[in-house]
């Protein structure tokens, strides 16, 4: 585990997390352009109006999911557990309305388990049941998902690291490269992006910008 949890630390530096939904231009060309831009983990999180469900959509899970084989990339599918198992994707994305993180863990063996979490409660619940990172947020104000939680600015993250809770963590919500650096600062793992950089006119320099940012930050810890 202790492996997993370094390596862990390093994929969720800058974690781009898109679906069709969240893009102006085709979603292979935008996934394209932010690998190029140095993303390090990609969620293919297929969700809100207009996106695609059944065939279409395991088809272009598996077209984002070649483009990140080819980059070494590693593919994570947000709340479809099945999908992930079908496609066998490197992990999940699970939030506190999905099904439970134990029941998940033992669907999905050793791949990546992550959970979100707004309170000490859930994150201590989903360590127990085996999640290797926690999604935290949102950070900021965010307009992509419809029924985000309050905005939380960084002390639920500060809560954390005052608890010596020390499972990776990444920040969610918001995240732009003029505002991501503080969220290094508070010592999480790093940032997820989707609009910052999906609706980008350049998904790879604004995923550089990004990259930079939290670069340079967690060089300062
Ligand atoms: N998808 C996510 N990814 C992350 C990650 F940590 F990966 F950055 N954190 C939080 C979420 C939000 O997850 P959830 O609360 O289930 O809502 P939704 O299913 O609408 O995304
Ligand atoms: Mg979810």
């Amino acid at each position: 585990m202790a492996v997993k949890s370094a390596k862990m630390r390093e994929l969720l530096r800058l974690y781009f997390i898109m679906g069709s939904a969240n893009c102006s231009d085709n979603p292979e060309e935008v996934l394209r352009s932010a690998i190029k831009g140095g993303i390090t983990l990609f969620q293919f999180r297929e969700k809100g109006k207009g996106c695609f469900q059944g065939e279409e959509k395991l088809h272009l899970a598996k077209r984002l999911q070649s483009i990140c084989r080819e980059n070494h990339i590693p593919f994570i599918v947000n709340d479809d557990i099945e999908l992930a198992l079908e496609i066998d994707a490197d992990g999940v994305h699970i939030g506190q309305e999905d099904e439970p993180a134990s029941v998940v863990r033992k669907k999905i063996g050793n791949k990546i388990l992550g959970v979100s979490a707004h309170n000490l409660g859930e994150a201590k619940k989903a360590i127990d049941e085996g999640a290797d990172y926690l999604g935290i947020g949102p950070i900021y104000p965010t307009s992509t998902k419809e029924d985000a939680k309050a905005v939380q600015g960084l002390s639920f993250i500060r809560e954390l690291k005052n608890a010596n809770i020390n499972i990776p963590i990444v920040g969610i919500g918001g995240i732009t490269a003029e505002n991501a650096a503080p969220i290094i600062g508070t010592r999480a793992d790093g940032v997820s992006v989707i609009t910052a950089i999906s609706q980008a006119d350049s998904p790879e320099a604004s995923a550089r910008m990004l990259y930079k940012a939290v670069h340079i930050e967690g060089n300062k810890q």
